[in-house]
């Protein structure tokens, strides 16, 4: 038996950092939603072991350090399975990019793995100890209010939205976007956020874009270029580098990609919608 998925992309529209914990970790206040672009993941049950086989944008780390590899193992684990597993992971989303790929990777793997193997475990634990944003993709939701370190989610119900993302080729690494923040926030004010994305004047946080900016002053031309580009509630992804803003229509959207990819070709850039 064969699965074959979409790992899908995420971007956080709004993230508030309300704290440091006394375990390294942040509490955080984040809207994430699902966007139609993500990496391709084929999953079959085989010989005992796990195997993996990575095609596409090259991540530079074996395979046993692959996400996708660790939630098998994870999961194979808890259910005590004797079976093995196959996995082909095609990569087209960047890495360390805010989209969230190697956590998508992750979520997409363990929801394959519950289809073909169903168990009594705890996926939402599972998913958390592989990453603070693997417990929204474990869920395949939409669109969720995240708090906690990223595991507490209230599913969301948002209007369709068309973006243009935009990431200049620099990796930014989770770890260090948190340790360059210096002061923290208050919640996100989600019905506000809510009611200003459907009159398309959106207005959302992002605590770790400041940081960023001032270690990759890239990240500011990328904000400046999409502002440039007549995208509305231009913000950065998450950690990074990626950066999107909104546009009013599919057709907009496509328009202000082919502007930006023709004026900057090194960057990757991306129409995309939600879902
Ligand atoms: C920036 C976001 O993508 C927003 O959705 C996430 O908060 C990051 O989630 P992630 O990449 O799954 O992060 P993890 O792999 O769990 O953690 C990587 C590192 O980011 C920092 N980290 C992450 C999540 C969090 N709530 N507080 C943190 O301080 C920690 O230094 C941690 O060691
Ligand atoms: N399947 C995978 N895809 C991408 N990166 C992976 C994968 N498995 C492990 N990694 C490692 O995880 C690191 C973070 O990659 P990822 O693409 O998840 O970051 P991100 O887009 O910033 O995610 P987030 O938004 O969750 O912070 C990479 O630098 C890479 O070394």
């Amino acid at each position: 038996m064969t699965v074959q998925l979409t790992a899908h992309a995420k971007v956080n529209l709004g993230l508030s950092l309300l704290g440091r914990r006394g375990d390294g970790f942040h509490e955080i206040d984040t809207v994430m939603v699902r966007l139609d672009l993500g990496d391709q993941l084929t999953v079959a049950l085989g010989a005992p072991g796990v195997r993996l086989r990575v095609a596409g944008a090259e991540l530079g780390i074996p395979p046993e350090e692959n996400l996708v590899y660790r939630a098998a193992e994870a999961y194979l684990g808890a259910c005590s399975s004797a079976c093995g597993v196959d996995l082909t992971l095609v990569k087209h989303l960047p890495a360390a990019a805010g989209l969230g790929g190697g956590s998508s990777d992750a979520g997409a793997t363990l929801r394959a793995l519950a289809q073909l193997r169903p168990a009594a475990v705890d996926l939402a634990a599972l998913a958390a100890a592989l990453g603070s944003d693997v417990p929204f993709f474990a869920r395949d939701l939409p669109a969720a209010r995240a708090t906690g370190r990223g595991e507490v989610l209230t599913p969301l119900e948002l209007p369709p939205l068309h973006l243009v993302l935009a990431n200049p080729g620099v990796a930014v690494s989770a770890r260090d976007a948190y340790g360059y923040v210096a002061r923290y926030g208050g919640p996100l004010d989600v019905p506000a956020l809510v009611a200003g994305l459907a009159r398309y004047e959106p207005d959302y946080p992002n605590d770790l874009e400041p940081g960023v900016i001032a270690r990759v002053p890239v990240v500011g031309e990328v904000l400046a270029a999409l502002r440039g580009a007549g995208l509305r509630g231009v913000r950065m992804s998450g950690s990074g580098s990626t950066c999107f803003g909104l546009a009013t229509s599919a057709a907009a959207a496509a328009r202000a990609a082919a502007d930006l990819a023709r004026a900057h070709p090194a960057w990757w850039v991306r129409a995309a919608k939600t879902g």
